[in-house]
């Protein structure tokens, strides 16, 4: 069982434009489609079409377009209303792959509101059957009114109110909501970062760095590990991805794929990472999935989130690395 948390969710309109984007000027575009979206939501989405049991908790009106998408999707959720429309985000792709995004802020969420989200949050974890074995992922930007530490909120009072039967805790965000949860002890029991966040969160070095350099990338996330987080998922865009834990460090790298959208792909490389995962596979075969998961997803259109049977895992190259996020000695070896 895997719990989403989408605190801030969008529909997401995206326009395929027939060149590159004119900025000021109007173009017709080739064609236009809207799917529901959302870091969670779309981790939900991920797994359901991978027949993996999910619910997606969000706010949001019953009537609200995201919820008729999500039923269209047959995707399990439960859904706090509150009066205000959902926000839409746009993506504009062009034909040689380039996406521009822009997202709104969302309508705000009142303290009353945060509060009824945790609840019903906590409560579909005790009526999902959700336990130890479990994860819940707690995803995406937050709503104007709701302070950057609702994560670490939602982290205590999950852990507080469930106690032994508390599922593991995935974060992935950025900004403050990232920061005030790591700062205001979350401890996530996994931490998906790409390279901008992962700069980010360590104050290391740029995400430019990161992402060209796995090895600075795995010292990085190193540093997470010792403060508390238990696995880092760090995804590198076309390097790959990066796992860290406590017991070594892992980097997958694959063959290029022809980018149609990237939008979505890091929740999909999540959502495969943890599919494998709840199958019971060890880490390195975890993170290969995550990076085949993610691969698919940006070969696809829009937000569009791959099957498991659309991913190739044989096309991802693991290689380990020595320890929690030490550079690699000769002991390193290559697996396919
Ligand atoms: O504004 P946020 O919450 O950071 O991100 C929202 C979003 O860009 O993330 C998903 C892709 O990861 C999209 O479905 C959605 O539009």
């Amino acid at each position: 069982m895997i719990l989403t948390l989408t605190a801030n969710p969008s529909l997401d309109r995206t326009v395929q434009l027939p060149g590159e984007l004119e900025r000021g000027a109007v173009q017709r575009a080739v064609s236009a489609g809207e799917e529901p979206g959302g870091k969670g939501v779309n981790v939900s989405r991920a797994l359901t079409v991978s027949g993996v049991r999910s619910i997606a908790v969000l706010p949001g009106a019953d009537s609200d377009p995201v919820m008729a998408g999500l039923r269209l999707a047959s995707v399990e959720y439960l859904n706090l209303p509150i009066e205000a429309p959902l926000r839409s985000n746009i993506t504009l792709t062009e034909p040689d792959g380039t996406t521009t995004k822009i997202n709104a802020p969302g309508p705000p969420l009142k303290p009353a509101e945060q509060e009824a989200l945790i609840t019903l949050l906590v409560g579909a974890c005790t009526a999902g059957g959700a336990g130890p074995g479990a994860w819940l992922v707690l995803a995406g930007s937050l709503p104007p009114e709701v302070p950057p530490d609702f994560y670490a909120s939602v982290a205590h009072a999950v852990r507080e109110r469930l106690g032994a039967a508390s599922p593991r805790i995935a974060i992935d965000s950025s900004g403050p909501p990232l920061m005030g949860a790591l700062l205001h002890g979350a401890a996530p029991d996994l931490l998906k970062p790409n390279a901008e966040e992962l700069a980010e969160a360590t104050g290391f070095s740029s995400e430019a760095a990161l992402e060209a350099d796995p090895l600075l990338a795995a010292r990085a996330a190193g540093m997470l590990i010792e403060r508390g987080v238990g696995a880092v998922l760090a995804t590198l865009g076309a390097k790959g991805a990066l796992l860290v834990t406590q017991n070594g460090s892992w980097l997958a790298s694959r063959p290029p794929v022809r980018a149609r959208s990237t939008v979505g792909a890091g929740d999909s490389a999540l959502a495969g990472y943890l599919l494998a995962e709840v199958a019971g596979a060890a880490p390195p075969d975890c993170l290969r999935q995550a990076v085949a998961h993610g691969a698919a997803a940006a070969s696809l259109p829009g937000t569009t989130v791959p099957a498991l049977s659309a991913t190739d895992p044989g096309a991802v190259t693991i290689t380990t690395l020595n320890g929690a996020g030490r550079t690699p000695s000769s002991s390193s070896k290559e697996e396919s």
